[in-house]
């Protein structure tokens, strides 16, 4: 109880206190389990948590694990937050260190994917773009970049980093992970069972490096970095967390240090696709031809129009091109969506 107390003063437990001090500049606050390990909440909805010294740690890695970079996205904030709470109630023994963050507390509260300008196209350096001057959303990025890299930097392990998100359309692959682009680099093997082990059974290799928090972790830490969909965006308390228990028991299983199982039936086998194209609103009268109710993965044939504006008209070539993200609703120059093709 005493932890509790120490992190989240009258709330009970992260969530809660996170939502009822999303604006607040809280000053950091340490405190230690009972078993040794150390927690200490960097800036709401940021905790640092360290194994204590003598415990081995027998996978070598350390982890980070954001969830709400996008504040409507909220089962697996509510995952993550299941997670810590039985950490704190000593269920299980940690044994790597980790970084977790609820990303957008002010857009979890309000239940918007964002308040003023979209979180996750705002690291790598994005934030400190003119345009995003004095907006608390550039803050929050800044912040979590030194929060990561000051992460790395107290565990030379081995780092991971997954941003775990629900996507705004329905799915045809309902769980799929995005490994962000970093010259000459392949998946590694062990990354590739995790995924599967969390059920998620669809990868896409992004084609160039973006803005992305995940981007951020590959490019700028090294991190074995993805963006993880696990099911599609609904209000706290209104998921059906029975379908995220894939994720969760994966990500236990890592905070504990066990060895990875092999890989069961039907979640073993990934299916792997590449970004061929990613559509950007130009803002010369843009028009998307992808209707709204469209779910990611669906496939269009050679000769469909995807996009038009004032000078271009882009059509599918060749071989089928499934759309991703489909999403016109978007600031000039941000993504509008993602084509795809198989690997
Ligand atoms: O469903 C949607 O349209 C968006 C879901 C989402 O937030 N996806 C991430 C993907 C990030 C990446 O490309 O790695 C995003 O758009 O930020
Ligand atoms: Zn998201």
């Amino acid at each position: 109880m005493a932890a509790y107390q120490d992190l989240f003063k009258y709330s009970s437990d992260w969530l809660v206190h996170t939502l009822a001090n999303a604006t607040t500049d809280l000053p950091e606050v340490k405190t230690t389990l009972p078993d040794g390990t150390r927690i200490s909440r960097k800036a709401v909805g940021v905790l640092h948590i360290t194994p204590p010294s003598n415990r081995k740690n027998p996978n070598q890695e350390a982890l980070i694990i954001s969830a709400g970079i996008h504040g409507n996205e909220t089962a697996p904030i509510e995952v993550l937050n299941a997670l810590l709470s039985e950490l704190l109630n000593g269920e299980w023994q940690l044994a790597c260190p980790l970084l977790l963050i609820l990303g957008n507390p002010p857009a979890m509260v309000a239940g918007d994917r964002f308040m003023e300008v979209n979180l996750n196209r705002l690291f790598n350096g994005a934030h400190g773009k003119s345009e995003y001057d004095g907006l608390p959303e550039a803050a929050r990025a800044q912040f979590l970049e030194e929060a990561c890299r000051q992460f790395a930097m107290a565990h030379p392990q081995a780092l991971s980093h997954y941003d775990l998100h629900t996507a705004i359309r329905p799915s045809r692959r309902e769980k799929f992970a995005l490994y962000p682009f970093v010259e000459g680099r392949q998946v590694p093997e062990e990354q590739c069972d995790f995924l599967l082990e969390a059920e998620v059974e669809t990868l896409l290799l992004q084609h160039r490096e973006g803005t992305t928090f995940s981007s951020f972790s590959s490019s700028l830490l090294g991190a074995e970095s993805f963006t993880v969909e696990l099911g599609k965006v609904k209000p706290f308390g209104m998921n059906d967390l029975a379908r995220f228990e894939g994720i969760k028991k994966a990500l236990r299983r890592r905070f504990c240090g066990e060895p990875r199982p092999s890989k069961q039936p039907p979640f073993d086998h990934l299916t792997v696709f590449e970004v061929v194209y990613e559509i950007l609103n130009t803002g010369k009268n843009f028009r998307f031809h992808v209707p709204d109710d469209v779910a990611n993965f669906t496939e269009y044939p050679p000769g469909t129009v995807i996009w038009e504006d004032d000078d271009t008209c882009y059509r599918v070539e060749l071989s089928p091109q499934a759309i991703v993200f489909p999403n016109p609703d978007v600031p000039v120059g941000q993504r509008v969506g993602l084509l795809i093709r198989p690997r």
